[in-house]
């Protein structure tokens, strides 16, 4: 650790600390002193990603900054580079930003909104960007992981699968043209940070790969904008797309595809929880080590999608 932070023209190591919570890489708050002064960082170390899937994150993270997006992005050392190494795994040193998280149960239609500004802006800030990369946990990885987990499932819950991985690949079959672009792929509020009502960071933006920019704003209403029984909020949930819309305008084809969207984002997530919790083994992934989030939250959100198809605001 000392050693890697002499390398940056930044201060003295005062002191760090691991910070409890993470699943996909383990961050460090470490405090340096310069010119009597102490800055806060944040190290991630990457525990699921080899160097070679590092460029698309630190060219993307210090793309949206420079435009404007509270993101992390990586500090260079003195020879300009970036991309560091602590006990063999990739590392990247980060700003740490000031701002509190809003437990699910306190977030309001303010917040709701802000988000939605925030997302369209990262959408339109990456819109340009110049790389692409095929989501890790994405059309691939579902159908894949849908068919293994089938004989830990009940048949219902196994049919439910599916039929929603079936519905998503009709979707893409549709001559429609889906606006794509760098999505952040895992925008749940606990990814937030707030200062009043207002998002002042997007974090843990590790997820970010290329595809339908309508499916993150999906991610984000599934998860901000729902009821512990799945229902929607509504008032949330037509503040964020308003929001959103004022910002990125919605095509024609993004509201027809909206509702399948919002399904398909829950049975992404339901999935993702549900293999931890039958016990599957993952690559790259210590199971003693997984915080087990409830998969019902997410299938009970997509039995609610189904029962109540939602619409975009006009
Ligand atoms: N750059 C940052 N600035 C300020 N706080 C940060 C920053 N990075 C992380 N944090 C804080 O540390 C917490 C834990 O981060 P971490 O990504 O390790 O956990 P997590 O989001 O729970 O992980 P996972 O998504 O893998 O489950 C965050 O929720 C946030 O409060
Ligand atoms: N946000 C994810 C976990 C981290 O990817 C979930 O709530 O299932």
């Amino acid at each position: 650790m000392t050693n890697l932070l002499a390398q940056f023209d930044l201060g003295q190591l005062v002191s760090y600390k691991g910070i409890e919570g993470g699943i996909e890489n383990t961050n460090y708050f470490v405090t340096l002193e310069q010119n009597n002064q102490h800055t806060d960082y944040v190290l991630t170390v990457f525990e699921e990603f080899g160097m070679d899937d590092m460029p698309f994150f630190v060219e993307l993270t210090t793309w949206l900054a420079e435009r404007q997006i509270p993101v992390p992005f990586p500090y260079k050392d003195r020879n300009g580079i970036a991309l560091k190494k602590l006990h063999n795994r990739p590392a990247l040193l980060q700003p740490r930003f000031t701002g509190h998280h809003v437990a699910q149960t306190d977030l309001s239609a303010e917040h709701c909104a802000s988000i939605g500004t925030h997302l369209a802006k990262f959408h339109l800030a990456s819109e340009s960007f110049y790389l692409r990369r095929q989501a890790h946990r994405g059309v691939f990885w579902w159908r894949r992981e849908s068919q293994n987990i089938q004989r830990h499932l009940s048949k219902e819950d196994g049919e439910l699968l599916a039929q929603e991985v079936r519905l998503f690949d009709e979707l893409r079959e549709q001559p429609w043209g889906l606006p794509m672009g760098t999505i952040h792929g895992d925008m749940f509020h606990d990814n937030a940070l707030f200062d009043g009502n207002q998002v002042s960071a997007i974090l843990d933006v590790y997820n970010a790969a290329t595809a339908f920019l309508l499916f993150d704003l999906a991610i984000v209403a599934n998860d901000w904008c729902t009821l512990p029984d799945g229902t929607v909020d509504q008032a949330r949930e037509q503040a964020l797309l308003k929001a959103y819309h004022a910002e990125r305008p919605f095509t024609p084809d993004e509201y027809k595809a909206w509702p399948q969207l919002t399904r398909t984002a829950a049975m992404r997530f339901w999935l993702s929880r549900l293999i931890p919790a039958c016990g599957i083994e993952q690559a790259g992934r210590q199971s003693g080590d997984m915080v087990i989030k409830d998969p019902d939250e997410l299938k009970r959100i997509l039995l609610q999608r189904i029962a109540t198809p939602s619409s975009l605001p006009g």
